[in-house]
């Protein structure tokens, strides 16, 4: 089910991301010009709870099937166990992976890993891939910690030379280069896509970047 070419352009929001916009309508376009998974992180100032969630989640979900593009659920691994998801995304602070991978036999496990140390304490044989930063300082999470940079995705990629990466952190389309180029499968990002006044431009210009491999 999971190919690490689904990380090139993965894209991550939720209703907080947008807040003069109608969710559904920006993931929509950003899935009709190319993005390649969309996780759904329903979370932080502003953001929808319970029955409103659950019911934002099922029309995101129902837009992504149309697609093809896989849909991911953060953190909520009830949520998406209920809505039949196609993956889950967790982080060190999250459930712990063993708790719920029986519930998600073929389907996609992506776990956050910043470090060496964080590495070695995760679960990594029942993962999927491996969401790494931040890289760069962000304004769509309050706690990400200190930014790191590329370096980030080249010590994790020295450390093991097989788990598909995907960076994150204040991404935007002039880092696909140096992030492929340290050992990243993709890039993860919310302002970029988010916050961007031309959709296709920008999604198109993510992938423009991987066309020079
Ligand atoms: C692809 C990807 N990578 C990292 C994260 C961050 O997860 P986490 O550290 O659990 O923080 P929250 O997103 O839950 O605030 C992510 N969501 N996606
Ligand atoms: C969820 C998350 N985890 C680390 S940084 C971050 C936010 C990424 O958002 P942006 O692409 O807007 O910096
Ligand atoms: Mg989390």
């Amino acid at each position: 089910m999971f190919n690490p070419n689904m990380l090139k352009v993965y894209f991550i929001a939720g209703s907080q991301d947008v807040p003069n916009h109608d969710l559904n309508e920006v993931v929509e376009e950003a899935l009709k010009t190319g993005i390649t998974m969309f996780q759904f992180r329903e979370k932080g100032p502003n953001s929808k709870t319970g029955i409103e969630k659950e019911n934002l989640a099922k029309s995101l979900l129902s837009l992504c099937r149309r697609y093809d593009i896989p849909f991911i659920v953060n953190d909520d691994v009830s949520l998406a166990i209920k809505i039949n998801a196609d993956g889950i995304h967790v982080g060190q602070d999250d459930r712990k992976i063993s708790s719920f991978k029986d519930d998600f036999q073929n389907k996609i496990i992506g776990l956050s890993v910043a470090n060496i140390e964080e590495y070695n304490q995760s679960e990594i044989e029942n993962v999927d891939y491996i969401g790494t930063g931040p890289i760069h300082s962000t304004i769509s999470k309050q706690d990400a910690g200190v930014h790191g940079g590329y370096k980030l995705v080249e010590t994790l990629r020295q450390y093991d030379n097989v788990i598909p990466i995907v960076a994150i952190g204040g991404i935007t389309e002039q880092d696909v280069m140096p992030l492929i180029d340290a050992g990243a499968n993709g890039v993860s990002v919310i302002s970029a896509i988010a916050q961007s006044e031309n959709i296709e431009q920008t999604v198109k210009g993510f992938h423009k970047h991987y066309k020079k491999f």
